[in-house]
C-alpha cells in the first residue's frame, strides 16, 4: 500500500448483502476519486449462495487470496433461518468466523450514534454516542463444544468459552486506548462476572490491571442483564463498552436497534497489529425476508467503508463520507428510497 492507493477486497455475499455493497461501493470510489486516491477492487464470491453452487465456504487458497489485500469490505451472508438446504451454522462458522478467526480480527469494533433526524424508539434519550468493543477472536465463538448421545433423550451440548490472558488483555488495552483519545474517556466492562466466575473474573482482573495505564480513563462495571436495562432506558450514560464476543454480539443489535435501527450499524473487524488485512461489514445479516427488493437500507454498509478508510489512512475521505450520512439521514422524509437511491444521494454528496 502506497498513501494513495488502496486495494481491497470486496465480499458481497448473500441476500441483502450484494444491494447494500453495490452502494457502499459507489461511496467508496467516489470519496477515493475526489481524493485523488487509486481504488482497487476485487470480488469474492463467498457465502451461502456460493456453497450451494460449488460445495466450498472458504478455501485455504481463498483465504491466501484475500490476505493479499489492504482490507476487505464485506455485505452479509447467511441463509434464511428456515432455509433446510443449508445446515444451520455451517456458513457463519466455516466462512464468516473462519476469516475473522484467521486474519486475527481481534477488535470488533461498533459504533453507535443516534444521528439527529433519526427516530429512537426510547423517545428522547438524549445524545446517544458509544462505541461497543467487542473481542473478536475467543469466547463461546471458537468451537470448543460437542455433543454426547446426540438426538437422544440422555443428550449433552457443551460449547465452552475460551479466554485468555493474552486474548482478554489486548482486547482491554484497545478500548482504554480508545477511551483515552474521548471527550468522556469512560469505560465500562460488560460480563456477568457473578455467575462466569472463571472467565469474569479474569476480564474483571485485566481491566484493573490495564486501567493503572490510563489514570485519565474512568472505569466501571456491569452485569450484562443489567447493563441492558441501561441499553433500554439511558443509553446515553456509555461511552466505551468493552466486553466478549457473545455478549458483544447481542449488546450491539440493541444498541442500533435505540439508535434508530440495524440498518445504520457498521462495524469493523480489525487486527490491530496489521499482520492481516481488516475487514469492515454492517452488523446486519443477510436479511432473506427483504432480499432482492430494493427495500434494504444500505447506510451501516456505507458507513462500514468509511470505517474502512479511516483504518486505511484516509481520515478526511472517512469523515467526509459520515458527514454525508449524517447531513442524509438528517433529511430522510417518510417517503422510502430505494437502496440505490440513499447511496446515489451518498455518494453525490462525497464526490
Ligand atoms: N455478518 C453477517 O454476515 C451476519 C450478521 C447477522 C446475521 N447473519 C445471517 O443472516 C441471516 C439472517 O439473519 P437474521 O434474520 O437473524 O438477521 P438480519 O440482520 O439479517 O435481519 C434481522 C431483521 O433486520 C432487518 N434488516 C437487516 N438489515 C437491514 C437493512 N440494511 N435495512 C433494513 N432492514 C434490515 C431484516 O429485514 C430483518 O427483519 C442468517 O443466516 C444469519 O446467520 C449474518
Ligand atoms: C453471523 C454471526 C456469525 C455474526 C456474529 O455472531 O458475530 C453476526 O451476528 C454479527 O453480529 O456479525
Ligand atoms: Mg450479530
Amino acid at each position: 500500500m502506497t498513501s494513495s492507493s488502496i486495494n481491497v477486497a470486496v465480499i458481497p455475499g448473500d441476500g441483502i448483502g450484494p444491494e447494500v455493497i453495490a452502494e457502499a461501493v459507489k461511496v467508496l470510489r467516489s470519496a477515493t476519486a475526489s481524493a485523488d486516491a487509486e481504488l482497487d477492487l476485487t470480488e469474492y464470491k463467498l457465502g451461502a449462495e456460493h456453497w450451494l453452487a460449488t460445495g466450498e465456504t472458504l478455501t485455504a487458497q481463498t483465504l491466501e487470496k484475500l490476505r493479499a489485500h489492504d482490507a476487505i469490505l464485506f455485505g452479509a451472508v447467511g441463509a434464511a433461518p428456515g432455509d433446510t438446504r443449508i445446515p444451520s451454522g455451517l456458513i457463519e462458522r466455516e466462512m464468516l468466523l473462519k476469516l475473522r478467526f484467521s486474519l486475527d480480527h481481534y477488535v470488533n469494533l461498533r459504533p453507535s450514534r443516534l444521528y439527529q433526524g433519526v427516530a429512537s424508539p426510547l423517545g428522547n434519550p438524549g445524545e446517544i454516542d458509544f462505541i461497543v468493543v467487542r473481542e473478536g477472536t475467543e469466547g463461546p465463538y471458537v468451537g470448543n463444544g460437542g455433543s454426547l448421545r446426540t438426538g437422544t433423550p440422555h443428550e449433552i451440548a457443551t460449547e465452552v468459552s475460551i479466554n485468555t490472558a493474552h486474548g482478554v488483555e489486548r482486547v482491554v488495552r484497545d478500548a482504554f486506548r480508545r477511551a483515552s483519545e474521548r471527550p468522556r474517556k469512560k469505560l465500562t466492562l460488560v460480563h456477568k462476572h457473578n455467575v462466569l466466575v472463571y472467565a469474569g473474573h479474569l476480564w474483571k482482573r485485566t481491566v484493573e490491571a490495564v486501567a493503572a495505564e490510563f489514570p485519565e480513563v474512568t472505569h466501571d462495571y456491569l452485569h450484562v442483564d443489567a447493563a441492558m436495562i441501561f441499553l433500554a432506558t439511558d443509553p446515553a450514560r456509555f461511552d466505551v463498552i468493552v466486553t466478549d464476543n457473545l455478549f458483544g454480539d447481542i449488546i450491539t443489535d440493541l444498541a442500533a436497534a435505540v439508535t434508530g435501527g440495524i440498518g445504520l450499524a457498521a462495524s469493523g473487524n480489525i487486527n490491530m497489529d496489521r499482520t492481516a488485512p481488516s475487514m469492515f461489514e454492517p452488523v446486519h445479516g443477510s436479511a432473506p425476508d427483504i432480499a432482492g427488493q430494493q427495500k434494504a437500507d444500505p447506510t451501516a454498509a456505507i458507513l462500514s467503508a468509511a470505517l474502512l478508510l479511516h483504518h486505511m489512512g484516509f481520515a478526511e475521505q472517512a469523515a467526509k463520507i459520515e458527514q454525508a450520512v449524517e447531513n442524509d439521514v438528517a433529511a430522510r422524509s417518510a417517503t422510502p428510497r430505494t437502496t440505490a437511491e440513499i447511496g446515489d444521494a451518498i455518494a453525490a454528496a462525497v464526490s
